[in-house]
């Protein structure tokens, strides 16, 4: 109902809209048409209805009413208007968020953290991430490709394809192992009850209310199974925290001469802050408050899971676009014969004795961009407020926020033919384009990370990640996706994005089952 006030209230077009089922009919005719399949991203569905009624949606704003499957949700597809609830002001997250994460986390993370509480512990994280830091860590990150590359090397020998995403996910997990807590999870190589746990347990969180999803909010079991797997996961990472304090005691964070030692993984970074506030002793002192481990835990937790699968998916969109666009492969390889040497088996070790490297790959980070420029894993949802409009900034028309799940939709944002030139190709040259030029890149258009204060914290891991993993194994292999002839096609590819079961990002659909060829010196 909140939806058909809009045209009256405030001149707001809507879709047609049903008394009784509101924008149903309008989702589903575009699902009947054939043209769409049906596992499409839910973010896709901003940009599709944009497609069909671009005489409702030209200021990139749309309503619609999903009601009872969610609430009224308020899509956003323009800079100007996006940064005025992500980036000043920055809307809470919102309540569908929350609920989601209330039993795997208990709220306990930094997505759904809100307030002071937040900013503290984003501040304690914060040097974590820093460039300096990371680089630090380049060498471990390089440890966990080489086993990558010796599995995709396993994989070409055999000839059989494989599920990409799957490969990649346990790599990115093995990655995030070493930046949070400096450990070895051995993912790519051996079952990990942690992981596990995790998958499990996402498998359960509920995203809407949906058939399937009232389902599980009605399954009695459903609390037991989520402290089932709660439980698992506090037994994993209880030892590896007390590891990590222990680690930090003896390294000098608690020298007589009162200087801190230098924090290496995210979790010394909470211990750091921890300890500093609370503990004056040796190591054998300590007593650890089980708030500040569940807090600790449920962070790590997040990490794991926000880290994973959304380079995994960048990675695996990745490799498909540059199988998709040659010219582009090749540009890459030249740009890595150029500033590693023509040597491709030498990459990872260069890289691992000087990381600055990476940050002299203008054309892989343009790659990598342009893949999550089309592929944008996440969007950020906030809780629209009371008294607060946007405002668009050619028009002046003013949209309301409350009552709407504001969605800041950076898949249809990211293909904008108001905002792109050439918004449906892969042109990694664009990131290159100065001011002036024709590709240039608009303030504020790319938020695959969103922009503001609640911008994603692990962004520069991910992309370091990305550049690495591309820059070790482009130029030895080959890959070709593997998917069934009659597999169906969507905007151009057979690895369109989908939303599987209980996940909250968009990944490559089946997982990219690929296959690789070894070229150059992997031969
Ligand atoms: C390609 C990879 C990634 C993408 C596209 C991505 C995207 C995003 C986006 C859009 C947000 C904002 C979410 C919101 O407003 O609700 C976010 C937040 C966050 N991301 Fe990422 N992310 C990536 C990788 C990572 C990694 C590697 C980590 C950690 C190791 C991470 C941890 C987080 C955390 C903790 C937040 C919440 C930050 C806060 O509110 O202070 N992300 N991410």
């Amino acid at each position: 109902m909140i939806v058909r006030e809009l045209p009256k209230k405030y001149g707001i077009p809507i879709l047609p809209h049903s008394y009784l089922f509101g924008h149903f009919p309008e989702v589903i005719k575009l699902y009947l048409s054939g043209e769409v399949p049906p596992d499409v991203a839910g973010q896709s569905v901003g940009y599709l209805l944009a497609k069909k009624y671009p005489e409702y949606t030209k200021d990139g704003m749309l309503y619609t009413d999903m009601w009872p499957i969610t609430s009224p949700i308020a899509w956003v597809c323009h800079p100007e208007l996006m940064y005025q609830f992500c980036q000043d002001p920055s809307l809470p997250k919102a309540w569908l968020l929350r609920r989601e994460f209330q039993p795997f986390t208990h709220l306990k993370d930094l997505v759904t953290l809100e307030g002071a509480e937040w900013k503290r512990w984003r501040a304690i994280y914060n040097p974590g991430f820093s460039a300096k830091n990371l680089l630090s860590m380049v060498p471990d990150f390089v440890e966990e490709i080489q086993v990558f590359t010796g599995l995709l090397r396993s994989l070409a020998k055999s000839g059989e394809s494989a599920n990409c995403l799957e490969m990649a996910m346990n790599l990115t997990y093995d990655v995030i192992g070493r930046a949070t807590m400096g450990e070895r999870l051995h993912c790519q190589t051996i079952p990990n009850s942690f992981k596990k746990a995790l998958n499990k347990q996402t498998t359960w969180v509920i995203t809407d209310n949906g058939p399937e999803n009232i389902l599980k909010m009605i399954n009695p079991f459903r609390p037991l199974i989520m402290g089932y797997y709660n439980k698992v996961m506090d037994g994993y990472f209880f030892p590896r925290i007390k590891r990590v304090i222990a680690e930090y005691l003896n390294a000098g964070g608690k020298s007589s001469s009162g200087h801190a030692a230098k924090p290496k993984t995210i979790t010394s970074l909470a211990v750091k802050a921890y300890l500093n506030e609370h503990v004056s002793k040796a190591a054998d002192d300590v007593r650890l408050d089980k708030s500040f481990t569940d807090m600790v835990i449920a962070q790590l937790k997040m990490f794991m899971l926000a880290g994973h699968d959304t380079t995994a998916s960048t990675l695996a969109f990745a490799y498909m676009l540059l199988e998709q666009n040659p010219s582009c492969l090749a540009a890459l390889r030249q740009e890595h014969d150029a500033v590693l040497g023509s040597d491709p088996s030498t990459a990872g070790t260069q890289i691992s004795s000087s990381p600055h490297l990476l940050n002299a790959l203008p054309y892989t980070l343009a790659v990598i961009k342009e893949t999550l420029r089309l592929f944008p894993p996440v969007g950020s949802v906030r809780e629209g407020q009371k008294g607060v409009f946007l405002t668009h900034p050619d028009t002046g028309a003013r949209y309301p926020t409350e009552h709407f799940m504001m969605f800041s939709n950076t898949f249809w944002e990211h293909r904008s033919e108001l905002l792109w030139k050439r918004p449906e190709e892969f042109v990694p040259e664009r990131w290159l384009a100065k001011e002036g030029e024709e590709l240039h890149v608009r303030k504020h258009a790319f938020r695959p990370f969103e922009l503001g204060p609640r911008s994603c914290i692990g962004q520069e891991l991910a992309l370091l990640e990305l550049k690495a993993i591309l820059v070790i194994t482009v130029r030895e292999m080959e890959i070709s996706l593997a998917y069934d002839e009659k597999a169906p096609v969507f905007l151009g590819t057979k690895a369109y994005q989908i939303m599987d079961r209980g996940q909250v990002a968009g990944r490559p659909k089946g997982g990219m089952p690929f296959r690789v060829r070894m070229v150059g010196n992997g031969k």
